[in-house]
């Protein structure tokens, strides 16, 4: 079989882009994993997969894949190259594209300097919906973090849980240490991705993410709006502020009881076709 797929990224959170539409595929977690095995496949922090959608009024059912093979509810940066891919492909000519994810709707839309407007929907608090492990909702939690001892946290979901925490210096913070050990602390029950935020000034801000079943990525779209959620709550950022991630930077606009609006690149590397099922012959 000839599997043809699109590579593109968002900031360097790099994907690869499958049409499920036009082709058949068998999603297994084998299938994800080989495809994004970057030696011996093509290489992809998510795989992301266009159907057709299965809600009135939706244009295009969205879903994600971790590197490792997972499922996941949602991916910023996959979004913004969504809407690049199914518009370059002429895979639809409306101006605003809604799309269904497993867990929730989201609406995307080009700006006219070109770049890719996403309304990400209202993040969400309450505990059991992160899902994260604590007896009352509050702002902000204080969890244990072993060696690196007791640590205040925002806990937020944007359809994928997160976990934001301030640090001084991006540069030094322990992303890959403290990243790991928080992505699977236990009181997250499905692990977390976690958030290293470090403030500027209000309208500024810099930003690492360990990303579940990935582990560091140049940047992580839903990371960014969950640190903007995070920031305006303590109080530290104002309602549109810009969040500079290894990879570039994202405008987020955020206010309480509304969604989160996102807003930056996506690019299209190379289109690609592959023998599928991958052989060494
Ligand atoms: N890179 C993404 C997030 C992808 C999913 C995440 N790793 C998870 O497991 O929830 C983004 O840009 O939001």
């Amino acid at each position: 079989m000839e599997l043809h797929f699109t590579k593109m990224h968002g900031l360097g959170n790099d994907f690869v882009v499958i049409d499920a539409i036009s082709q058949d595929i068998d999603l297994t977690e084998a299938f994800v994993q080989a495809l994004g095995d970057r030696h011996f496949g093509v290489g992809f922090d998510q795989l992301l997969i266009v159907q057709a959608p299965t809600q009135k009024n939706m244009d295009f059912k969205y879903r994600i894949f971790n590197a490792s093979g997972e499922e996941v509810e949602q991916c910023g940066n996959g979004a913004r190259c969504f809407a690049r891919f199914v518009i370059e492909q002429k895979l639809t000519n409306k101006k605003i594209i809604n799309v269904e994810t497993c867990n929730a709707n989201i609406t995307l839309e080009l700006t006219q300097d070109n770049l890719v407007k996403v309304d990400m929907g209202q993040p969400v608090f309450e505990p059991k919906d992160i899902p994260f492990l604590a007896n009352q909702k509050q702002s902000s939690y204080r969890i244990d973090a072993g060696e690196f001892g007791q640590l205040e946290i925002n806990a937020i979901s944007m359809g994928n849980p997160h976990c934001v925490l301030l640090v001084d210096d991006v540069q030094t913070a322990p992303v890959a240490t403290l990243g790991a050990l928080l992505e699977s602390h236990p009181d997250f029950p499905k692990k977390v991705n976690v958030g290293f935020l470090q403030i500027i000034d209000s309208k500024h801000a810099k930003l690492r993410v360990y990303e579940r079943g990935v582990g560091e990525t140049q940047a992580c779209g839903t990371g960014a709006c969950a640190a903007m959620v995070a920031g305006v709550m303590r109080g530290k950022l104002d309602n549109e502020a810009t969040l500079t991630l290894l990879g570039g930077d994202l405008t987020i606009r955020w206010q309480a009881e509304q969604s989160v609006i996102m807003i930056g690149d996506a690019v299209r590397v190379f289109e690609g076709k592959m023998k599928w099922p991958i052989t060494t012959q």
